[in-house]
């Protein structure tokens, strides 16, 4: 029979932390700290296999969990020594959610449950605190309506806003108990005019309103949108935490908290948080408050002058360091901790590992394998490859001038610029047109997280360095500035002031998400610098991994990026980017329009010096490292003029008239280009095309070996091979070009001709085709596209469509489809291997750059993976967990 509820507490427990699948994170871990020995609240976990159960069969419950709940209460109480709705002594529980991953803040909780008008006096008498007790109610009914009855929070605060103003009373420590008693009835009424029937008042029907509503929070909107953000599988489900109350607003010696074991912003070492006097979790978590700081060291970095909880509270402070020590130590890494002083008394709430930036996670990795804790791999694959994208952003340039309009808490660093929005539905619209926004908002929800998602940094008026806004967007690598407190939001008029300025919407801001500050207008960016930490995981990385590196790049700035950036080779150069070029358009266009070959090999005279000196310039910044060069592959389609000016530049040079030169346009012009007269058709069609590019790269290795005394290493590249005999016919032409060059030069140059596998045809007669290959490059992007059958220039019409109808788990343009396309190239790479065992392999898709996509390559036996410049160092990572992946 299947178990359904774990309890934890008391210093045992049912599961681990191994049970997460089971248990959900925040289960298993309570249950992992019981075991502990930490001051952990006691309570169960109803499973996620019960939130499965739950939605597959339209949301009943599977049989026997009532009976297991009834008797985990029954053994709770026993543990508490309290009773739950017994108004003597009244049990008090939290309802949390908690899934396998991690989803901060996306699904829901309820807090002081059990309470009602009887259990409330109870509860005032015991403790001897009435306003506690009616404080701890009216959070309760607020929140239980939320959550379960879908009675929103803002009716409460507008009733206490009003109650407040009418009494003249600032914040909400003035309210006193009789003022709660006073305010509770008219909540309790609010609740029933909304819904027409009472607050529920029978502890049990809460209890199971709050679990059917937490594990319906697993479906709830910004749930989704985070699960399809982090690739988290609907089908995991959420457990549901049923867990005994500790209050953290019994007065001036309790206190509620959230701290990291190291800081998740920079990775530093020393513990970082924040803690609110007299409050509970909900108070820290949503930024309703702007806390106070964890430790001194930390007031003093802030410029906070209230005291920190290590100079408030030493002696709580002092146990909960040696549980962040015993934490850390145990689980191995950064912990994010949630907790609560119950007069004088700590307990924990939560354990995680924390989220952070990738700077953090870059920091923390290294520094736990040098302090010996984790070894070098696992510092390797503790850092997620996309993720290290942040780190290669820019920051601004420090002789930038300034114009500081507002300052905030340096929440998520980086810096980005953009024009200001005020609502996340606005954010998202703009992003999707191509601007670049900044969201400013009083607070974020966690319904903020598509705007927050589409925004290039956050901004907000209120809340902590751990409220929903910065966690999030740390998590998703947005700068962010919270906390702004100077910033006026004017939302009716789309506009907010700060120090007597106003920004207007659509107003360019830039977001120091380092320093905290909000500047006016955009700042100059410099690029990151890569040394220290970063250098050292790349070394541990490339120590680690099997498959080279490479980049697509044709420019020598772009090239020497990649360089910098730890590129072994080029692994696509894309010779018609040369040809797009300014000064170089008009030859290439006189080219395809003359009609004879004798007009070709003129005007490609005129390009032969140019490229020539294109692949010089490479080769100077490569070395020795391999280069692979793709012979011209767009459609001649693409090239063709279309303005009055460019016909009567391109009559001039030829001598034709400009209608005979319009005739032949029309006569080039295609349906289907992508499909038409490109790659390698162009070089059986118009073998003088070739014949100059490949003589160009002869030369240039022969110049540059002239030069330097390296001898450069070129990899021609022949693209859209369908049919062996195309590469045979090109290779055997090619070959002859690399025998007049040597005759004329006096050097041998060093190459291989190979194909590009981007052809259903190609990967299916690969062993033919590898007959002449010396080397496949399998080009994803056009190997999609041709195996879908799908435009890669207009899927963007439906794919969001597919996406979300969960025809695509994924955009197979940008992360392979490893079933379909991904069997091409196991295809491909056998059927080449076979008839041919040397036969070099990579990849230079987009894929090349993406994690997952990688793990596949490595998987398939690929010898390198080629990427842009900037997603090198994160193929370098991703290549290296990816070989140790395979080794596991
Ligand atoms: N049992 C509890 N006692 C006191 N405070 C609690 C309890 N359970 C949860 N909390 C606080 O609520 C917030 C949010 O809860 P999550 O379930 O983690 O979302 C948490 O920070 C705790 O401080
Ligand atoms: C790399 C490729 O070439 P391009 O993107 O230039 O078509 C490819 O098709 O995968
Ligand atoms: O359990 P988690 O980590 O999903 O988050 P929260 O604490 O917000 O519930
Ligand atoms: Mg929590």
């Amino acid at each position: 029979m299947a178990k359904w509820v774990y309890a934890f507490g008391g210093g045992t427990a049912d599961g681990d932390r191994e049970d997460r699948d089971l248990l959900g994170g925040k289960g298993a871990n309570l249950a992992e700290m019981a075991t502990l020995g930490l001051p952990v609240p006691p309570g169960f976990t109803l499973t996620t296999a019960v939130c499965t159960a739950f939605y597959d069969n339209d949301r009943q419950y599977p049989d026997g969990l009532t009976d297991e709940v009834e008797a985990a209460l029954a053994d709770l109480e026993t543990k508490v020594g309290k009773a739950f709705g017994d108004p003597a002594n009244p049990l008090l529980v939290s309802v949390r959610s908690g899934a396998r991953a991690s989803m901060p803040g996306m699904m829901d909780t309820v807090l002081n449950l059990g309470l009602n008008d009887e259990t409330a006096e109870g509860l005032a008498k015991l403790s001897g605190d009435r306003r506690f007790a009616l404080d701890s109610y009216r959070r309760f009914i607020t929140m239980y309506s939320d959550v379960v009855l879908g009675v929103p929070h803002s009716t409460f605060e507008e009733l206490l806003e009003r109650f407040k103003e009418d009494r003249d009373y600032q914040l909400d420590t003035e309210v006193t108990a009789e003022d709660w008693a006073a305010l509770i009835p008219e909540y309790k009424q609010a609740v029933e005019s909304e819904l027409g029937q009472p607050f529920p008042t029978d502890p049990r029907d809460q209890l199971w309103g709050a679990i059917g509503a937490v594990f319906g929070s697993w479906m709830n909107d910004r749930a989704i949108t985070y699960r399809r953000m982090y690739d988290i599988p609907a089908s995991w489900g959420t457990a549901v935490n049923v867990q005994a109350m500790v209050f953290g607003n019994m007065g001036e010696t309790s206190a509620t908290g959230v701290a990291f074991t190291r800081d998740p912003s920079t990775g530093e070492t020393g513990r970082y948080g924040e803690f609110l006097i007299n409050a509970q979790g909900e108070d820290v978590v949503a930024g309703i408050r702007t806390p106070q700081c964890l430790t001194k060291a930390m007031r003093e970095k802030m410029h906070d002058r209230q005291p920190s909880m290590e100079e408030a509270m030493p002696e709580v402070y002092a146990e909960l360091e040696r549980v962040f020590e015993k934490l850390e130590h145990h689980y191995r890494d950064m912990q994010d901790i949630e907790f609560t002083v119950e007069q004088g008394r700590l307990w924990m709430l939560q354990t995680r590992n924390g989220k952070r930036t990738a700077r953090a996670a870059l920091k923390i990795a290294v520094d736990m394998a040098d302090e010996g804790l984790i070894s070098e791999e696992e510092a390797v694959m503790r850092v997620d490859p996309g993720a290290l994208d942040q780190l290669l952003h820019p920051t601004i340039d420090e002789s930038y001038e300034r114009d500081v309009i507002a300052r905030g808490l340096p929440a998520s660093p980086g810096a980005a610029t953009g024009a200001a929005v005020f609502d996340a539905d606005e954010a998202e619209r703009r992003a999707k047109l191509g601007d670049r926004v900044i969201l400013v908002r009083v607070e974020t929800s966690p319904e903020d997280i598509h705007g927050m998602h589409a925004a290039q940094a956050i901004v907000t008026a209120r809340g902590g360095m751990t409220s929903h806004a910065a966690v999030v967007a740390r998590g998703m690598g947005r700068p962010c500035v919270s906390g702004a407190g100077d910033i006026k939001i004017d939302a009716a008029n789309k506009r907010f002031s700060a120090k007597g300025r106003t920004v207007s919407e659509g107003e360019m801001i830039t977001v120091d998400g380092a320093t905290g500050e909000v500047l006016a207008g955009e700042a100059t960016m410099i690029k990151p610098e890569l040394s220290g930490d970063f250098a050292k995981l790349m070394t541990w990385a490339d120590r680690t991994r099997r498959m080279k590196v490479r980049t697509n790049a044709e420019t020598p700035a772009d090239v020497q990026t990649a360089v910098d950036f730890g590129a072994e080779g080029i692994g696509l150069c894309r010779t018609e980017h040369m040809f797009f070029d300014a000064d170089r358009i008009a030859a290439v266009r006189e080219m395809i329009l003359s009609d004879s070959q004798d007009g070709r090999v003129k005007a490609l005279a005129k390009i032969l010096p140019m490229q020539r000196e294109d692949f010089a310039s490479i080769f100077r910044i490569m070395g020795e490292r391999p280069c692979t060069i793709r012979l011209l592959d767009p459609p001649l389609h693409e090239f063709l003029p279309h303005e009055e000016d460019d016909v009567a530049a391109v009559a001039e040079a030829t001598g034709l008239s400009a209608t005979a030169l319009m005739e032949r346009a029309q006569s080039l012009n295609e349906t289907n280009p992508m499909l038409g007269h490109r790659g390698c058709r162009l070089g059986i069609t118009y073998p003088e095309i070739y014949e100059m590019q490949a003589r160009a790269i002869f030369e240039a290795q022969a110049q540059v070996e002239k030069e330097t005394g390296i001898k450069p290493v070129a990899e021609v590249m022949i693209p859209l091979v369908a049919v062996a005999r195309e590469l045979e016919i090109l290779k055997a032409r090619i070959e002859a070009v690399a025998r007049d060059v040597e005759s004329e030069t006096g050097k041998a140059p060093e190459y291989l001709i190979g194909t590009m596998i981007e052809l259903p045809r190609a990967a299916l007669r690969a062993g033919d085709i590898a007959a002449h290959a010396e080397f496949f490059s399998f080009g994803t992007n056009d190997l999609t596209q041709t195996t879908f059958g799908l435009s890669r220039d207009d899927a963007g019409k439906f794919l969001a469509a597919y996406l979300e109808a969960q025809i695509f788990d994924k955009d197979p343009f940008v992360s392979l489809d490893q079933e379909g396309v991904g069997d091409l190239i196991r295809i491909g790479v056998e059927r080449g291997r076979a008839s041919r065992s040397e036969l070099k392999l990579g990849i230079c898709g987009e894929h090349g750059g993406d994690p997952a996509s990688i793990g596949f390559c490595e998987g398939v036996g690929l010898d390198y993976v080629s990427c842009s410049p900037y997603r090198v160092p994160v193929a370098r990572l991703a290549a290296a967990q990816a070989a140790l992946r395979a080794k596991s």
